[in-house]
């Protein structure tokens, strides 16, 4: 809220005299405050992305790590000796979801992770693609719809959906109404292994292939090729691996969470996202950086 001095600060938080000094350093070094004179207030990015309740609020993947993750990464030499999933989810090819969002609490800790995940690829997203040609574009695996809900933002003229499992449409439709975008949003309820997918110019996969095994990774690369018209976008990205996997730190631990969460999921190179996109029939592809460690693949029908 305000720059505060190290004492105020740690009043406020509640810190021990010996552990906070060097705490609001480490943000410091990290990005995440300044420090002015004896005050430390929020950088810019901070104040931007990791306060609640602001549009970009990006923290709920952090929140996330808190609560789930950094439990599950104690667990990484079992995965790495086993190839299994650590976090008791056994059940199903849809990878984990129909067990994660059994519960309540985890279903909205989740899909706020999403929101924060792409938060950085939602904002590049809207600007380093021409979305002048195109009037509609559908999210599929759309999570709370933070990327539709941003991409509608900045272009007017575009009409968005988001498909995802019906289970999710609480959180999407919270987040719609805080849009104030109306009915140029709406949320389509399905299984995207079981339904067809919905029709647009442009369809996005987000976060999605690196999910789940290869096979089913294709599975949908047909279904958006199938959905698309002649002349349809498929845009996918992740935290695509460089394609010599050497220098994408955060991809390839993205990877080995894929590991610890899913039966068969993993990231991949642009250049593997490439080909299997030529195998579905997409004439043209083309691979851009969007934000930090996340890129995407742009296809053509
Ligand atoms: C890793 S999240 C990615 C969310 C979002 N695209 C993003 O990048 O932030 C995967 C999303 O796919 C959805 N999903 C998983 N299996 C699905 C299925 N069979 N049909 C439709 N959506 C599914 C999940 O509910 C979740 O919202």
């Amino acid at each position: 809220e305000q720059p505060l001095t190290a004492p105020d600060l740690r009043t406020r938080l509640g810190l021990h005299p010996r552990s906070a000094r060097d705490f609001f350093d480490t943000l410091v070094a990290l990005g995440a405050l300044d420090r002015d004179g004896d005050k430390y207030a929020n950088t810019p990015a901070a104040d931007y992305y990791l306060v609640r309740g602001r549009p970009a609020y990006a923290g709920g993947f952090l929140e996330m790590n808190d609560s789930r993750m950094y439990a599950l990464w104690a667990d990484l030499e079992t995965a790495l000796r086993t190839g299994l999933p650590q976090n008791g989810i056994t059940d199903g090819d849809d990878g984990m979801y129909t067990a994660l969002y059994q519960d309540p609490d985890r279903l909205a800790v989740f899909q706020e992770a999403m929101t924060g995940l792409s938060m950085g690829s939602a904002h590049a997203l809207a600007e380093v693609f021409d979305w002048a040609p195109h009037r509609s574009v559908v999210d599929i695996g759309c999570a709370e719809g933070a990327v539709l809900t941003h991409l509608l933002d900045r272009h007017p003229h575009l009409r968005g959906i988001g498909f995802d499992l019906p289970a999710v449409a609480p959180g999407f439709h919270r987040r719609q109404e805080e849009s104030g975008l109306g009915d140029r949003l709406a949320f389509q309820p399905g299984d995207f292994f079981a339904d067809p997918l919905p029709r647009a110019d442009v369809l996005v996969l987000g976060h999605i292939l690196s999910g789940f095994a290869l096979p089913q990774a294709r599975t949908l690369l047909d279904k958006a090729y199938e959905a698309l018209a002649p002349g349809g976008t498929l845009i996918v990205y992740e935290s695509l691996l460089d394609d010599d996997r050497r220098e994408n730190v955060h991809g390839l631990l993205m990877s080995l969470t894929m590991l610890l969460e899913t039966p068969g999921g993993f990231e991949y190179t642009g250049e593997d996202c490439r080909g299997w996109l030529a195998e579905a029939g997409f004439s043209e592809s083309r691979v851009h950086h969007l934000s930090g460690p996340e890129s995407m693949v742009v296809a053509v029908k």
